[in-house]
């Protein structure tokens, strides 16, 4: 029923009545799928983490309207029932795009009074997955056509098919790479506090037999200073018109170091990634979540005079970013061009 990936384990199953959602928090020690009926049930899984990683996060939400449509239409006013569960999911993380993008084309549907809304919805929310899927195959491509030589690479957070529809962003350019014979070495930051590089990707590039080397985030200036890394590549969650970026906490800060090591670095993200209604990225509203996937135990109780901040994502200015690719297209030096070409007319 899901379009088929790369990696044998997808983050999201849709059954035809449910979605099943391979819980992220629990990898890679546990491979176990939750079973939601329920745009409810989906919301949470998003927010929760279960599934993570923008377009995953987009798409899981357009199977949570399927769900929706599904619980109640044909009844009276199911329209506005519907209306509130799109509200929930739209709730349920703030700054990767694609769950608005997504949402809205479910909604827009909805507003064309499809003769039978259930299959409608049905085949919208298949067509975004798929979608994806084969985006992530075309940019791949393209961005290991533009790296274009053996090269070691350093890879942030996961971007991988656990974050997408299969085959990954970043993670999608690493295997095709790969797949040339191009790819010398990854290394992937573990990525704190939720640890995506540590849990995730090294565990994501193994099952594809991709080796992959571990960092500390800490470790990086050192490795870069040691020459050893030719290009980063990156996801992202939300790319505004001028080409500024927002990927996980640490990317900004990769993005600097690259800078003074001579680094090159690469964003790669679906057109879906894109919010053309930003000029730049400071309206981009950054998620902060909650202190205590932060704070170790002993620093929970009330009155503790131990807190923690917990933004989880940042803003990379375009300036400190060599190519952004897409399905539709690259560009390089987006700081002196922004990403306007890349906009659908
Ligand atoms: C193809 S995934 C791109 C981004 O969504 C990814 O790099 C990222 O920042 C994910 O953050 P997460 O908090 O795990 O949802």
């Amino acid at each position: 029923m899901s379009p088929t990936s790369q990696l044998s384990v997808q983050a999201l199953q849709w059954t035809g009545h449910s979605l099943k959602v391979l819980d992220q928090r629990a990898l890679p020690q546990t491979i176990a799928y939750d079973e939601y009926r329920d745009a409810a049930g989906v919301a949470a899984a998003i927010a929760s983490m279960r599934v993570r990683g923008a377009p995953a996060i987009g798409i899981a939400a357009a199977y949570g309207v399927v769900l929706s449509a599904k619980q109640h239409y044909p009844q009276t006013d199911w329209q506005a029932a519907v209306g509130r569960d799109i509200e929930q999911l739209a709730a349920s993380r703030p700054t990767a795009v694609n769950l608005f993008w997504a949402l809205d084309r479910m909604r827009g549907l909805l507003a064309a009074n499809p003769a039978d809304p259930v299959a409608a919805l049905t085949e919208l929310a298949q067509t975004i997955h798929a979608d994806d899927l084969a985006a992530n195959q075309a940019m791949g491509e393209r961005g290991a056509d533009l790296i274009g030589k053996a090269a070691t690479v350093l890879t942030h957070c996961n971007a991988g098919a656990l974050a997408t529809g299969g085959y990954g962003t970043a993670l999608g350019v690493i295997r095709s790479l790969h797949r040339r014979g191009q790819l010398l070495r990854v290394y992937a930051d573990e990525t704190r506090p939720w640890l995506q590089g540590a849990r995730l990707t090294v565990w994501e590039l193994a099952q594809d037999g991709i080796p992959a080397t571990l960092i500390a985030d800490s470790a990086a200036a050192w490795l870069m200073k040691s020459g050893r890394i030719d290009w980063i590549v990156v996801g992202a969650d939300r790319i505004a018109a001028n080409g500024d970026v927002a990927n996980k906490i640490g990317t900004y800060s990769l993005a600097v170091l690259a800078k003074q090591h001579g680094v090159k670095v690469m964003v790669a993200a679906p057109s879906s990634t894109f919010d053309f209604s930003l000029e730049n990225g400071a309206g981009i509203e950054i998620e902060q979540r909650d202190p205590r996937e932060l704070l170790a135990d002993c620093y929970l109780h009330e009155g503790s005079l131990v807190g923690a901040w917990n933004p989880v994502f940042d803003v990379t200015p375009a300036e400190l970013i060599d190519a952004i690719v897409t399905e539709r297209g690259a560009v390089t030096d987006p700081g002196k061009h922004g990403v306007r070409s890349l906009q659908p007319c």
